[in-house]
């Protein structure tokens, strides 16, 4: 062959030449293949003649040749195989082998005969000639129009793919990453690879911005090149949400990009250079300006977006109309009914909640949230004469009452607790898993009454998301505990809510639990009131503080669980939280100690070893990402059921079965990142749900995270039982210490319409969201 493009350069790093024997695994979604091949040739100290290679390519071809890079790798069961890094086809060689190739499926009309006549007249150099010029295939008789193009454009996706991945392979990149950009940019990968690597930090999901500059250092791009300084802004923005901050001030901003950008020690990078590009990014409408604010367009929209959607539904009028002496009869009715009489905090919470079209009720554990909720439906019910059966209701007439929950467990707990249908806010505005919402301003919620539950972990942008799903004559009730860590995604949406004043709100104050003498609501509300003392940390009926030293801390913890659990106690019912993943007594070392304890290693019971961790059938594990397909949710907790080996499954790899409430998800082996290991759980992970007996560790290791929201938080996970262990003084100090890092938001000023909001709905459905970078 004359001239075979670029896959034809000679071969530079170790590879092995091969051919399919047959293919064993597929996955579409993520191209991940397993095959067996005969080996051609190959630059590796290869003796067998036959190997079985995977990793991420596409399925390979029969009678194809291909180059594989890789690595070999020593699997316990199945031996040495290759580990593909990278790959391409090779063009075939010989005038027959090309017939083959055009004639395969890959290429729709284009059989034996055609493929024969295009090899006859562009000769063995046909493909090159193609790529280069498309109208070659004029001079091949018999071709239709349409054959001609649909064969070009495959040859194109092809070779291009083939060419990237060669081009992009060289720079270190892997296969995955390199799809991932080619399903981005497909044939400008190479120009933007040449002119403006930056590109892929915002487009690819999980390209980093130094991997960028790497490539754009190869690439001669120098360090205060526009592109760059653009691309640290944005970057510098996206790192910030992970810190919850909404927007950066410019000079915040403006320093946090000085320490990313600034590598040559050289004074290039001037304050001004710097914000000359971030006004470049605004006009471009890449970030938001609003004074010295930078935003992300996503949280901008969010920000501004939420203020207009408050503004729009408290602007109406509240539907239920009822006299003072209505209202007073029918709560005396409900009273009666659950004997027991309301107190006039959650007295006046019920009566604002009916009489205002929005309205915030706070307050710390056993205050009666859940009471005024119950009383609040049953009030609304009674007033309005609707009932409290969705059985009732025709799909011309919705169920009035929606109560939703950011996270599952909190939503269960709302069904629980009321006996109506309660769902997360995710689901309840029909989320794709993706980007999409199914409810949003032109397909809104149905039903007359709202109420969310826990708002204080819900983020700025869900936030949006859900305000502008909510139609005009819904009254809405949000509730939470403004104490509690604020959300994990950016804002802090309940307790700027609360500051603004723009709503009414009761706070819930007086402790109803306490006087069945509950030692940790007592607790818990010392804890928020700046009282507790460490004469307060007595064991009492459903509370201990068990000294003991870091070094003891791990065992003391496996302990009290292990004797729990010979007391027949349900593991799903005990928890350990703790705030750390790392150090002696981090939640990584505390699931090691307890899985050998609890769910020890036995000579029938199945494990799966992965990343140094072990899965082992019955032991606890706790999902760390969405899977809505899967119906399982980030924090949701589950038991391995069943581990299978490769050959015992269709999908010929190893896989864990993990039950989750009576459903089963399989994980196969290069999932398993997806859940961890639960006998443990962080701090974080908890909020939104309860537990019988929590165990809180809490030493001087955790310094840096014992602050007084996150101790308020553990502690209030406990409905029965609180078990505190290690140092008493640890404990004391950390919840006299407030979290002082203050999250950079406006929600507040614009709902007191200290600044003027502008709000562009359109403009606002072309913003990506934050999730996509998290
Ligand atoms: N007015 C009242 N009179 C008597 N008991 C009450 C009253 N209000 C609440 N309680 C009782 O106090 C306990 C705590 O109330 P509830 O569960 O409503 O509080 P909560 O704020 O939702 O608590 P948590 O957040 O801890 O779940 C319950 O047992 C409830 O029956």
């Amino acid at each position: 062959m004359d001239n075979e493009n670029v896959t034809m350069e000679p071969e530079e790093k170790p590879y092995v030449k091969v051919e399919l024997k047959r293919m064993i695994f597929h996955k579409e979604e993520e191209s991940f293949s397993i095959a067996s091949v005969k080996v051609l040739e190959t630059t590796e100290d290869l003796k067998e003649k036959e190997l079985v290679v995977k990793g991420y390519f596409s399925p390979l071809e029969e009678g194809e040749a291909y180059i594989l890079y890789g690595y070999f790798e020593t699997h316990k069961k199945f031996g040495e195989q290759y580990v593909v890094e990278g790959y391409r086809r090779v063009m075939p060689e010989t005038k027959d082998g090309l017939i083959t190739y055009l004639s395969s499926d890959l290429f729709e009309g284009v059989g034996k005969k055609t493929a024969r006549r295009i090899v006859d007249t562009l000769g063995e150099g046909a493909v090159s000639r193609i790529l280069s010029d498309k109208k070659v295939l004029d001079e091949v008789p018999k071709m239709s129009r349409t054959i001609k193009d649909k064969l070009y454009q495959t040859l194109q996706e092809h070779q291009g793919f083939e060419q990237v991945m060669v081009e992009l392979t060289k720079h270190g990149l892997g296969l995955k990453t390199i799809q991932k950009i080619y399903g981005a940019f497909g044939d400008k990968t190479l120009e933007i690879l040449e002119e403006d690597p930056y590109q892929f930090v915002f487009t690819v999901e999980g390209f980093g911005f130094h991997r960028a500059d790497e490539l754009a250092k190869q690439q001669d791009l120098t360090d205060d090149h526009p592109t760059r300084i653009r691309a640290g802004c944005l970057y510098s923005l996206h790192q910030n949400l992970q810190a919850g901050h909404v927007y950066l001030p410019l000079e915040t901003c403006i320093l946090e990009m000085e320490q990313l950008l600034q590598t040559s020690g050289k004074e290039t990078l001037t304050y001004e250079k710097l914000a000359e590009e971030i006004t470049h990014l605004g006009e471009e409408k890449f970030v938001f300006i609003e004074e010295d604010r930078i935003y992300l367009p996503s949280l901008y929209f969010a920000e501004n977006g939420f203020t207009s959607q408050v503004d729009r539904i408290i602007s109406e009028e509240v539907e239920v109309e009822f006299t003072q002496a209505d209202l007073l009869k029918v709560i005396g009715a409900i009273e009666e009914e659950e004997t027991m009489s309301y107190g006039k905090e959650q007295f006046e919470a019920i009566e604002t909640a009916l009489k205002q079209k929005m309205m915030i009720i706070t307050g710390g554990p056993g205050t009666g949230k859940t009471t005024v909720i119950k009383g609040l439906l049953h009030a609304y019910s009674k007033l309005m004469d609707y009932s409290l059966d969705p059985k009732d209701y025709t799909k011309d007439f919705a169920f009035p009452f929606v109560l939703a929950a950011p996270t599952g467990r909190a939503a269960k707990r709302m069904t629980e607790s009321t006996g109506l249908p309660a769902s997360t806010i995710h689901r309840l505005l029909g989320w794709d898993g993706h980007q999409t919402f199914e409810k949003n301003h032109t397909n809104q919620l149905e039903g007359k009454l709202l109420i969310i539950d826990e708002f204080s972990m819900v983020d700025m942008w869900l936030s949006n998301q859900l305000f502008r799903a909510i139609p005009s004559d819904m009254q809405v009730v949000v509730v939470g505990d403004e104490d509690q860590l604020p959300s994990v995604g950016p804002g802090q949406v309940l307790a700027d809510l609360l500051a603004s004043n723009v709503l009414p709100s009761i706070q819930l104050s007086e402790v109803y639990r306490q006087k069945e003498g509950s030692k940790i609501i007592h607790l818990a509300h010392a804890i928020k009131n700046d009282t507790c003392t460490a004469e307060m940390l007595t064991k009492e009926k459903d509370f201990n503080f068990i000294q003991a030293p870091d070094m003891q801390l791990k065992d003391v913890v496996t302990d009290i669980v292990a004797k729990a659990h010979e007391k027949s106690i349900d593991l799903r019912d005990i928890q350990v939280l703790a705030p750390m993943y790392r150090t002696e007594t981090g939640i990584h070392e505390l699931n090691r100690s307890l899985q050998s304890r609890v769910n020890p290693k036995k000579k029938n019971k199945r494990e799966m070893e992965w990343k140094g961790n072990v899965f082992r059938k019955g032991d606890k594990v706790i999902q760390l990402v969405n899977q809505p397909e899967e119906n399982v949710f980030n924090g949701d907790i589950g038991e391995v059921v069943a581990i299978f080996r490769a050959e015992e499954n269709v999908d010929q790899v190893e896989q864990v079965v993990v039950e989750f409430d009576g459903k089963e998800v399989t994980y196969p082996k290069k999932e398993l990142g997806n859940i961890m290991l639960a006998y443990c759980t962080s701090i974080h992970k908890s909020q939104g749900s309860e537990f019988s007996i929590v165990v809180l560790p809490v030493t001087y290791q955790y310094n840096r995270m014992l602050k007084k929201n996150l101790l308020y938080t553990a502690v209030t996970r406990a409905k029965q039982s609180l078990i505190l262990c290690g140092t008493p003084q640890a404990f004391l100090k950390g919840i006299s210490t407030k979290d002082t890092n203050q999250r950079f938001t406006y929600l507040q000023e614009k709902l007191r319409k200290e600044t003027p909001v502008t709000y562009d709905e359109e403009e606002e459905e072309d913003a990506i969201s934050p999730y996509d970078f998290m």
